[in-house]
C-alpha cells in the first residue's frame, strides 16, 4: 500500500458542515433566533480550556451565540447541576455541553444526565446513549457521528467491514462501536484489558483509535489497505495513532491535527442548529 494513503481532511468535510449552517443561520435569524450552544467547564484543565474555546469560537464564526461558563475547580455536584438546571430552563439556550473530563470530586455521570435531552447536542444522557444505540438519535455524540460523517464523505464502505473500535468510553468507543454496527459493520471493542490487541486490530478493515495514549496504536498492528481513524487528543495535538507508521499500511487515515477534532466541532454546531430550528419550526 502506503504510495496513495489517502488523508482524510478533516478540516475540508466541516468546512462542507459549517457552510451549509450558515445558511440555516441565516434562515433563524429571520425568524428572530440566534442559535445558543453553552458550554460548561470545570476547573483549570488548559487543554480543555482551548477545546471549549474553540467550540465558543466556531459558534461566533458562525454568527451563533455562545454561552461560555467556567466554573471553579472545588465545584460541588450539586452546584453543577443547580447551573445545568438553570441552562435547562433558559429559553435562549438550546445545547449544553459540559465538557468532560470533570474534577474527581464530582459526578460526573449524574451531571451528564442533569441535561434535558433535547439540549443534550453532545449525545451524552443516557437516553441520549440509548437512542443511539436503536439508531433513533437526534443527537448523536459528536465523535462517534463525526468518525461516521467522514467515512461517508470520502463514500468508505462500513457494511460488511470488520471493524475494530480500541477504547469504550461513554462518549466515544462504546457509541462509536454500536454506530458502527448499525451500518452493518462486525464491529469488535478492544479496551485495557484485552488481550492479544495486536492480533485482533490487524484483523480490522476500519480501525478506530479512542484510547487516549499518545501514539498507541502501530503500524504492525494495521492490515494493509485498512481505514484508520484516529479520534485521540493528547498533550501536544498527538493522537493514539502512531501516524507515520499507520500511514505506511493504511488506505486512507486521519491526521491529528484536521481529522476527528474538526468534524466533531462542526457537528455540535449542526446539532445545536437543528435544535434551535426544532424550537422555532416545530415549537
Ligand atoms: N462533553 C465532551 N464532548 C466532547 O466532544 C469532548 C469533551 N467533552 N472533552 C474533550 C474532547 C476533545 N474534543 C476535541 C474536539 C475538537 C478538537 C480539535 O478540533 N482539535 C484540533 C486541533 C486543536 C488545536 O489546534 O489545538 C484538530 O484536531 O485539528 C480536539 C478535541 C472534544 N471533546
Amino acid at each position: 500500500m502506503a504510495e496513495n494513503t489517502l488523508i482524510l481532511n478533516g478540516t475540508t468535510v466541516a468546512d462542507g458542515i459549517k457552510a451549509d449552517l450558515a445558511a440555516r443561520v441565516a434562515v433563524l435569524k429571520e425568524n428572530g433566533i440566534v442559535p445558543c450552544l453553552a458550554t460548561i467547564l470545570v476547573g483549570d484543565d488548559p487543554s480543555s480550556a482551548t477545546y471549549v474555546r474553540m467550540k465558543g469560537n466556531a459558534c461566533a464564526r458562525l454568527g451563533m451565540e455562545s454561552r461560555r461558563i467556567h466554573l471553579g475547580a472545588e465545584t460541588t455536584t450539586e452546584e453543577l447541576i443547580a447551573v445545568i438546571d438553570e441552562l435547562n430552563a433558559d429559553d435562549g439556550v438550546h445545547g449544553i455541553l459540559l465538557q468532560h473530563p470533570v474534577p474527581h470530586q464530582i459526578d460526573e455521570r449524574a451531571a451528564f444526565e442533569a441535561i434535558a435531552i433535547g439540549k443534550d447536542v453532545d449525545g451524552v444522557t443516557m437516553l441520549g446513549f440509548a437512542q443511539n444505540a436503536f439508531g433513533m438519535a437526534e443527537y448523536p455524540s459528536c465523535t462517534p457521528a463525526a468518525i461516521l460523517t467522514i467515512l461517508d464523505y470520502y463514500n468508505l464502505p462500513i457494511a460488511g467491514k470488520h471493524a475494530v473500535v480500541v477504547g469504550r468510553s461513554p462518549i466515544l468507543g462504546k457509541p462509536v462501536s454500536l454506530m458502527l454496527l448499525n451500518r452493518n459493520a462486525t464491529v469488535t471493542v478492544c479496551h485495557s484489558k484485552t488481550e492479544g490487541l495486536a492480533e485482533l486490530v490487524r484483523q480490522g478493515d476500519i480501525v478506530v483509535a479512542a484510547v487516549g495514549k499518545p501514539a498507541f496504536i502501530q503500524g504492525e498492528w494495521i492490515k494493509d489497505g485498512a481505514v484508520v481513524l484516529d479520534a485521540g487528543y493528547n498533550e501536544g495535538n498527538i493522537g493514539d495513532v502512531d501516524y507515520e507508521a499507520c500511514l505506511a499500511k493504511a488506505s486512507a487515515i486521519t491526521p491529528v491535527p484536521a481529522g476527528v477534532g474538526p468534524v466533531t466541532i462542526a457537528t455540535l454546531l449542526k446539532h445545536t442548529v437543528d435544535a434551535a430550528e426544532r424550537r422555532v419550526f416545530q415549537p
